[in-house]
């Protein structure tokens, strides 16, 4: 496919309706755009609460606006999205953020490099980031120590956040997400920058994680299908704002699939619920 031709939309009918309460996310035509460029444009997606989604597609394809868009963190320009039931737009958006984890890059630049581990995580639970009470509730203090020891940092909890190794603050800040007991989980490329036992630790995390049927609705954007884990169960593939494939990931992790999204030539192979992509 040429460079800037875009893929039509793929027709999507029989979606349940925006306002259904198995829905974590309900996007219907939505557009964004700034600048006059089109972030997205023309997306519609439902998102069960069941559900685990990877989130594919290169750079600048509009990942990253899309999970700021199920955070509340943005708005469409047109077109009608829901997270949770509530419409952005017209809910309270620091209320719907609590039932919202999240972890971008973005956020984790905000991560004070002299606070200590627990801190990091246990503070999410009044959405602020850095320590500002004395006392805890120990419910909470509980939930992040669980939360530490699922994801192996739990021997870290005394430690500055600073003087973690790369795959350590991933692992950290996908549990201060997780802190609040959210309803849907959003995570941008957290295995970026991970060395490839990191990756594998955190791909590992993340199969568990989405095997729980008592863990939120899961949404996960990477570059890579190495990256997705087993037990994931959709994809939505991204260019250039537009959708190129969307829907179960067995269906949607294929050869031409991925060539028509990163624009090369791709052949897939699929062994032990773990993809691996190369040129064709
Ligand atoms: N405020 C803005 N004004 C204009 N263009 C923007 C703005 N924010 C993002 N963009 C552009 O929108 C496109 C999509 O950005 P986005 O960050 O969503 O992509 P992405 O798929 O997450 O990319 P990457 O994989 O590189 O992180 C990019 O070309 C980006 O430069």
């Amino acid at each position: 496919m040429a460079h800037d031709q875009l893929p039509d939309p793929p027709v999507v009918d029989d979606l349940p309706a925006a306002d259904d309460p198995d829905l974590a996310v309900a996007a219907d035509h939505v557009v964004v755009t700034r600048s006059g460029q089109h972030l997205l444009r023309d997306l519609t997606w439902r998102v069960e609460l069941d559900e685990r989604w990877v989130v594919l597609g290169p750079n600048g394809a509009g990942k990253t606006t899309l999970i700021n868009l199920a955070a509340g963190r943005t708005h469409p320009t047109s077109g009608t999205m829901h997270v949770l039931g509530e419409r952005i737009g017209r809910t309270d958006l620091h209320e719907l953020r609590t039932r919202v984890g999240l972890s971008t890059a973005a956020l984790a630049e905000t991560i004070p490099a002299d606070e200590i581990v627990r801190n990091v995580v246990v503070t999410a639970a009044w959405s602020v980031m850095g320590r500002w009470k004395e006392d805890y509730d120990p419910g909470d203090l509980a939930r992040a120590e669980a939360l530490m020891a699922q994801f192996g940092v739990g021997h870290l909890a005394e430690r500055l956040y600073g003087t973690l190794s790369e795959g350590e603050r991933k692992r950290v800040q996908i549990s201060r997400a997780l802190m609040t007991d959210p309803e849907l989980l959003l995570l941008d490329e957290p295995a970026a920058g991970l060395d490839l036992g990191g990756r594998e630790d955190l791909v590992g995390r993340l199969a568990r994680v989405a095997a729980d049927p008592d863990s939120p609705a899961l949404v996960l954007v990477t570059h890579h299908v190495e990256e997705i884990p087993p037990n994931f169960t959709h994809a939505m593939l991204l260019r250039q704002g537009g959708v190129v494939a969307a829907g179960l990931l067995d269906e949607v992790i294929t050869g031409d699939n991925l060539s028509a999204t990163f624009g090369v030539p791709l052949k897939v192979s699929y062994e032990d619920g773990r993809f691996s992509a190369r040129a064709s």
